[in-house]
């Protein structure tokens, strides 16, 4: 089993969140790999059993360094695929992690089945916050474990 594992991050946060998603799925024996969103193309996840997508908010505008990456998820198929979306922000912004939102809402259109609800940390990661991802990578694992051949 297999994941691939992007990320936007301006300060850290959301590269944190995806470094601990990253160790809670190898723990579960899943092989990852896990690379900045400037470097992947969204067919890349067609490769993978599990998508993670990890991405900060600076306001309700995307985050340029995943608007391509959004994009291409417009016309895939990823319905054989389990995703979760998670990142960083700040309550002191109207639009609470947005774009975390956002990429969820993407991955639902391209058919892609959630293993969690979009993954939202308050700056960065605290112990809480650890146990929701890694209650979503066991989610994923199972998923993929429960429709694979
Ligand atoms: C200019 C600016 C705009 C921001 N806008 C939002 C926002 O709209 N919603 C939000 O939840 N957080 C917002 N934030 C907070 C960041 O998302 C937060 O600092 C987050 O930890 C950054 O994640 P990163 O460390 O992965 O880059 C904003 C921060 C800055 C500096």
């Amino acid at each position: 089993m297999n994941a691939l594992i992007v990320y936007a991050s301006m300060t850290g946060n959301t590269e944190e969140a995806c470094d601990v998603m990253m160790a809670a799925l190898e723990d579960l024996g899943v092989t990852c790999e896990m690379e900045s969103s400037l470097n992947i193309f969204g067919e890349d996840f067609l490769d993978v059993d599990i998508c993670v997508l990890g991405t900060y908010t600076y306001g309700a505008e995307l985050p340029e360094e995943i608007i391509d990456l959004y994009e291409d998820l417009d016309s895939l198929d990823l319905s054989q695929k389990v995703f979760v979306t998670l990142g960083s922000g700040d309550h002191a912004y109207e639009a609470f992690c947005q774009s975390v939102d956002d990429c969820y809402q993407q991955f639902i259109k391209a058919g892609a089945h959630p293993a969690a609800p979009p993954i939202k940390i308050e700056l960065d990661c605290k112990q809480e916050d650890i146990s929701t991802i890694e209650v979503a990578a066991a989610s994923a694992v199972e998923w993929v474990q429960s429709h694979s051949a």
